[in-house]
């Protein structure tokens, strides 16, 4: 007998129903990949409103768009900071024995463009992208396994009046879909603050990216779990009692206080708020030393967007990596970036009453009144286009109850019925379909 091709059904394979006859279940599974998504038109609607407004922003803000391919070599995510987005790398060997994955985030691809480009760029760079991203995760926790990101990145740009306008770009975002500064704000901090610490004990800099992705999840994991992993890479009691009141600290003064005006990390902080000061976005941000984020990459200022009624996950973050393009081997030049991600933002319009209503609208629709008329018809339509309206053309001989019912479920604002006895006098019947108004016009007097 026939052997299902993908059956995830429970068929016996081969017994299962010839074409057509009423299949009970499908012979492939047509649901997605585990942790993946399908975009229905509804949900292609939200997704599209969403990246037009991050489009807008990144216009707004004169920065270009570009794209990298979404498998790239594996070697472009090896890093040995223990980061989960590592650890859970969508990586796989193809048919040329080659080690590749699927891009867990985006910005190793820049920087590894941006060093392709070399000289023929001049600095700086605005550049953003919108990808999608993977992870491998085990699916005990059924989280998903790819999402959208959004990216922002200045290239080039030493001084924090860079992370002043990417925080400010997401502001503008913010802003833009209804969100105000009680819904939602920053959380500040720079690395510096920790490199600080670590210098003071003496702590040799090459453990920094893995010290950061363990500090990370300071508030995730019990305290104890923290110091254990800390310990094992051999970071002394006492240097760990140091990183954990440094990370407690609630202001830039205890911080001056703590670690002197002289750092940089401290410096640093005061200019970025008062460039915030000077964008009026202050009431946005604020200072948390808590703030490390689980990329080892970073290596200066680092932020991330949360909702203040707690509930959601981060909804966005990032922070300057001065030198991640030269670990990939290029040039030592400074950069910051945030990825913001599609579902979090998604979930946080939803509790605040925002999400567009986003309907499936056409200009008009058209119907011939018999077959001989499918050609007249088209002409029609094609002059509709022309113009620039959105037209349905019936392509089926439909009843014209059909039609109209049709006509209301594409939000149609008018119906063009071509019938005999009009079309020998080069006209159309016109249904204007929310003012229920009716003429004939000559195919030409549309518009
Ligand atoms: C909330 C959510 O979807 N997070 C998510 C989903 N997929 C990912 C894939 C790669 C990296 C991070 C990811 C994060």
């Amino acid at each position: 007998g026939r052997s299902c091709a993908l059956s995830a059904s429970p068929h016996a394979a081969g017994a299962g129903p010839g074409p057509g006859e009423n299949q009970t279940t499908a012979i492939i599974d047509v649901n997605p990949p585990r942790g993946t998504r399908d975009f229905p038109p509804d949900d292609m609607r939200l997704r599209t409103w969403l990246f037009h407004n991050f489009r807008e922003v990144a216009r707004l803000f004169a920065f270009e768009e570009v794209d990298f391919p979404v498998l790239e070599s594996e070697a472009l995510f090896i890093r040995k900071a223990g980061e989960e987005i590592t650890e859970q790398l969508y990586s796989f060997e193809d048919k040329g024995g080659r080690r590749v994955a699927l891009r867990p985030e985006l910005t190793p691809s820049l920087a590894r463009l941006v060093i392709q480009k070399g000289k023929s760029v001049s600095l700086p760079l605005k550049w953003f992208a919108i990808g999608q991203c993977w992870r491998y995760e085990r699916t005990t926790r059924g989280r998903r396994r790819e999402h959208y990101q959004w990216n922002m990145d200045i290239i080039g740009v030493p001084g924090v009046a860079a992370e002043a306008e990417l925080i400010f770009s997401i502001v503008t975002l913010f802003k833009r879909l209804g969100l105000t500064a009680s819904d939602v704000g920053f959380k500040v901090s720079s690395r510096k603050v920790l490199q600080a610490v670590l210098q003071c004990y003496s702590i040799p800099e090459n453990l920094f990216g893995e010290v950061c992705v363990i500090i990370d999840k300071m508030e995730k994991v019990p305290l104890s779990e923290i110091e254990k992993k800390l310990t094992s890479i051999g970071i002394s009691l006492e240097a760990i009692k140091g990183l954990v009141q440094v990370l407690s600290l609630k202001s830039l003064p205890q911080l001056e206080e703590l670690l002197g005006a002289a750092g940089d990390a401290v410096a640093d902080l005061k200019q970025l708020f008062i460039l915030a000061e000077q964008y009026g976005y202050s009431q946005w941000i604020h200072f948390d030393a808590s703030v490390v984020r689980g990329l080892a990459y970073y290596t200066g200022i680092v932020f991330e967007g949360f909702d203040r009624q707690g509930n959601l996950r981060a909804i966005c973050g990032g922070g300057r990596y001065d030198k991640l393009l030269s670990t990939f081997g290029g040039d030592d030049i400074p950069a910051c970036g945030f990825g913001f991600g599609d579902a979090v933002i998604i979930e946080l319009l939803k509790d605040k009453g925002l999400l567009p209503m986003l309907t499936h609208t056409v200009d008009d629709i058209v119907f011939p009144l018999d077959l001989e008329l499918q050609g007249p018809a088209a002409m029609v339509a094609s002059t509709l286009r022309q113009k620039g309206r959105s037209v349905e053309l019936v392509l089926e001989n439909k009843r014209l109850k059909w039609v109209f019912k049709h006509a209301e479920r594409i939000n149609a604002s008018r119906l063009i019925l071509v019938g005999d006895s009009e079309w020998q006098r080069g006209m159309v019947r016109v249904k204007n379909l929310s003012t229920r108004e009716e003429q004939d016009l000559k195919v030409d007097e549309l518009e």
